[in-house]
């Protein structure tokens, strides 16, 4: 199933600390945004990256496409303030295609299994979420104090890509912005038209790379991959 995917890449990394984008530290001497986009310049079904940047590192970016060898971003509009902000420039500036992915550039160990099942699931039912089960006892806590157990069977904890039918994203992003919602996902402004949003279960090596032990993590994942193609 063919698709066009939005890579928000327009955040300040204040979590990682690291006085920069968290997009351009190295994992493997490669910065962390290239490892994401090579997943999609590999995937024979991808027909075009649209990269949503700030305006200061437009240039910058341009240099490590080139430099990589990264040729399907068909264009690199102005991120904003948020995330969702960020995703919805994109979305203006593309052409309709039937499916669209949302995947954060922040996620670089991403498979092409799990982006073709998430296609194909978005193409039959609409919207369709990468998302992993909760392995540890589930509470819900107000002021420090347990409320509630909650069952662990229902509770997923969600990740991109999140892939939709493009119609149905546009108007999703369209009605949140209008209403001056906003939310941490794509998924949360499909459920908000009362469309059912799908889960594909994922992997637990598709983390967001977010604070400093997840550089640690990231390094350990590439070496597992290395070693096991070796193997
Ligand atoms: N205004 C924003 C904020 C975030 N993002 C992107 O959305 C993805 C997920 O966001 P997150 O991990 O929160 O990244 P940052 O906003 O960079 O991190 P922090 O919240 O720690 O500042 C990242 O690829 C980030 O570049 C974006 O495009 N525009
Ligand atoms: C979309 C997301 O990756 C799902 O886990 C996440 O909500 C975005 O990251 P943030 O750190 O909440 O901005």
């Amino acid at each position: 199933m063919n698709y066009e995917v939005v890579l928000p890449a327009a955040g300040s990394g204040k979590r990682m600390g690291a006085g920069q984008n968290k997009l351009f530290l190295l994992l493997e001497e490669k910065p962390i945004l290239i490892h994401t986009l090579e997943v999609f310049q590999q995937d024979e079904n991808c027909t075009g990256i649209w990269l949503a940047v700030k305006p200061e590192e437009r240039g910058y970016i341009e240099q490590l496409l080139n430099r990589f060898g990264i040729t399907k971003v068909k264009g690199l509009p102005d991120g904003g303030l948020e995330r969702q902000h960020s995703v919805h420039a994109c979305i203006k500036n593309m052409d309709q295609v039937e499916i669209v992915l949302v995947h954060d550039a922040a996620r670089p160990f991403i498979t092409l299994p799990i982006i073709q099942k998430l296609a194909l699931t978005a193409q039959e039912k609409g919207a369709a979420i990468a998302g992993v089960r909760a392995k540890d006892t589930m509470k819900k806590v107000i002021n420090n104090v347990i409320v509630e157990t909650v069952d662990r069977d229902t509770l997923w904890m969600i990740q991109t890509p999140q892939a939709f039918r493009f119609s149905l994203l546009a108007q999703a992003e369209d009605h949140a912005e209008k209403e001056g919602f906003l939310g941490t996902d794509e998924a949360m402004l499909i459920e908000r038209l009362g469309h059912k949003v799908h889960i594909v279960e994922s992997s637990y090596d598709n983390i967001k790379m977010t604070t400093k032990e997840d550089l640690m993590l990231g390094e350990a994942i590439l070496k597992k991959r290395r070693e096991t193609q070796i193997g």
